[in-house]
């Protein structure tokens, strides 16, 4: 028991609280001042309260007066705290000194915004935590403040001006943040996400207010252990990290990609989970080739060209073996939108050292395998029975072929080799051929089929009459009407998937693939389009978006305790989000399952990635709880308030 406040805390506080201050390696000894309630909820716990909300205060200090959680009645599946917290930790912090901890009140407590609940703090809040006359007398329920947001935000006609109204609401109340965000998903994704999110990164440097995340430039190389050590929060589960090279389609933005980690980190909160406090954004900033934001005066990163080679690899290194030694191997690091050639180097380099996802290769090929199984419900046959070309042969289009032939193989025991003669990919010369191998970069190799050159798009459609069509190459309006109508011409029912972000790169618009189509498209688009009306007749289309597994895949990772990512979690990951598709979607046209039930989906892909982790023995969380699904469930934060003694 570790509590100076009378709630008998289990031993759980302990760990959070010791655990951080041996990290911060503050000073001389201090005392404790304050500690947890005896709530233990495993997505939502206490243990967050106080681990995050560390003031660490000098002995003698006067300790004011914390806002610790009434005890909250939800039921918990048994365990669940140890793990996220870890039985290591304990060990790790025999040697603690006793430290002086307490949090906010007062007004700090209103200006900070894990902690702040603004005009719903109750009027005993108010009393006990100094609140008194610094909010107008009025007291309002979440839900209300979630109504009055919306409202707000739905006033904003510009996109960005809703995207900086929903970051500003971030930094000021995160619980209402979240709460907003999951309650209206729909709306708000594409605000926080794309396309919005890549107009912010191309504006980030004149929209910047506060940091987000952790800035991790050639300044800091050498230091960059000290650099995370900056980071207010200890324990982390989750790195998103980016070097900006190439956000989205829209290219090299450098240091003003860190709107992409941010966005990503805040879905992985909504729609898979994971604590705020858990999840750390990064952006790597070795400089950019963008010349406009190189004479952007109000450009925030490095002003030099991209370091490349040594230079490049030495300053990741030293960051992949720094948040290994500070947040232990269990710690995932999500890889997002690096340049092709880092991108496959980085996933193959730190692949069996550290837990690496990058999710333009992995997570958006698992997505959109689930997409072509729910596909196979309307247009019939087995993946086998199809021919695939792609328009793009980067990360995503490697990506998705790669995971397209692993399907296939194992599923008609045919070799590797032969299912990869279903798939052909376009690059920017051309159809990708045998007579180009030695020109072809080592991704591209395995997808040279012996075929006479063929250099567009249309031509290669003609060539080999593919029954799905994928765009993956962030070149916007690429499937021209010829293509489409191409398509349509070979397959009574063309599946169209146009992937590349924001809505500006989109290989098609929905209007288009239907039109063209003549309605006969099983259409979806990496970006979302509202449903466009051909002929009388509506037309809705699904989003093929990456956002859809990385959450859910994220949150099997943790509760399984994995230490490396396996391609069948992959197809584990594709399985379940495919298994969610009603029949009702699929009359509509839709290949994905509603937004609006993301959490419920991304429980039931971690669930499934979880036990393929079990399975393949690469699980340190044991023994493996008896149900996976509600694990997941009782496993995820919760954006609800908490009530302060
Ligand atoms: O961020 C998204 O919307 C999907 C994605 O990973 C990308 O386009 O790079
Ligand atoms: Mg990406």
């Amino acid at each position: 028991m570790f509590s100076l406040n009378g709630s008998s805390s289990p031993s759980i506080a302990v760990y959070g609280v010791s655990k951080s201050l041996t990290r911060r390696k503050i000073g001389a000894p201090l005392v404790v001042a304050a500690a947890a309630s005896s709530n233990r909820s495993p997505g939502d716990g206490n243990v967050v309260l106080m681990e995050n909300s560390l003031n660490v205060m000098r002995e003698n200090a006067p300790a004011a007066p914390s806002p610790v959680t009434e005890k909250d009645s939800k039921s918990v599946v048994g365990g669940g705290v140890e793990d996220f917290y870890g039985e290591d930790d304990v060990s790790a912090d025999q040697n603690v000194t006793p430290w002086a901890v307490t949090v906010a009140s007062g007004y700090p407590l209103l200006r900070d915004p894990r902690y702040n609940k603004g005009l719903s703090f109750n009027e005993k809040e108010r009393d006990g935590h100094f609140l008194r006359g610094l909010l107008p007398p009025v007291v309002i329920s979440q839900d209300l403040q979630v109504k009055k947001m919306m409202h707000n935000i739905r006033q904003y006609q510009v996109p960005l001006q809703r995207y900086m109204a929903m970051m500003d609401l971030q930094e000021r109340n995160e619980r209402l943040f979240y709460k907003l965000l999951i309650d209206n998903v729909e709306e708000l994704l594409p605000v926080v996400y794309t396309p919005t999110v890549g107009e912010a990164c191309q504006k980030y440097g004149s929209i910047f207010r506060q940091p987000q995340g952790l800035f991790i430039s050639l300044k800091e190389k050498g230091r960059i252990l000290d650099v995370l050590k900056n980071w207010p929060e200890k324990k982390v589960q989750v790195i998103v990290v980016t070097d900006g090279e190439r956000i989205l389609g829209l290219g090299d933005l450098g240091c003003q990609g860190m709107g992409i980690p941010v966005g990503k980190l805040s879905l992985y909160t909504a729609l898979g989970g994971i604590r705020p406090s858990e999840c750390l954004p990064v952006t790597i900033d070795v400089g950019t080739n963008n010349e406009q934001l190189l004479n952007d005066e109000f450009y925030i990163g490095l002003r030099r060209k991209r370091a490349t080679g040594q230079e490049y690899a030495e300053l990741l290194h030293e960051f992949m073996c720094a948040v290994k030694q500070i947040y232990g191997e269990k710690v995932i690091i999500q890889f997002e939108d690096f340049a092709n050639h880092n991108a496959f180097d980085l996933l193959a380099k730190y692949g069996s050292t550290h837990l690496v996802f990058n999710d333009d290769i992995q997570g958006t090929a698992s997505v959109v395998l689930a997409g072509l199984m729910a596909a196979l419900k309307l247009v019939g046959g087995t993946l086998a029975d199809h021919s695939f070309l792609f328009l793009g042969a980067g990360e995503a289009g490697t990506g998705i072929a790669d995971l397209i032939a692993l399907q296939i193989s194992k599923q008609t025991g045919a070799p590797l080799e032969e299912a990869r003669r279903k798939i052909w990919l376009v690059d920017s010369k051309g159809l990708i051929v045998r007579s180009r191998i030695d020109s072809l970069q080592h991704f591209k190799r395995p997808w040279a089929h012996e075929h006479e050159p063929v250099d567009n798009l249309l031509d290669a459609v003609k060539a080999i009459k593919p029954t799905v069509l994928i765009g993956s190459s962030g070149a916007g309006r690429t499937f021209t009407k010829e293509v489409v109508q191409a398509m349509a011409s070979y397959n009574k029912k063309p599946v169209i998937l146009a992937l590349s972000n924001p809505t500006s790169q989109s290989e098609c618009t929905a209007e288009e693939a239907y039109m063209w189509s003549e309605g006969r498209a099983i259409f979806a688009s990496g970006s979302p389009f509202a449903p466009v009306e051909y002929n009388g007749k509506f037309y809705a289309s699904g989003q093929s978006n990456n956002a859809y597994i990385f959450p859910g895949f994220g949150l099997g990772l943790i509760i399984s305790g994995a230490i490396r990512v396996h391609d069948d979690m992959l197809l584990a990951a594709s399985e379940a989000l495919a298994a969610q598709v009603s029949q009702e979607n699929l009359e509509k046209g839709l290949l994905y399952p509603p937004f609006a039930n993301i959490r419920k989906i991304s429980a039931q892909i971690a669930a499934k990635v979880a036990a393929k982790v079990y399975e393949l023995g690469l699980a340190t969380r044991l023994p493996q709880p008896q149900n996976l699904v509600e694990y997941a469930e009782s496993s995820m934060y919760s954006p609800r308030y908490h009530n302060y003694r």
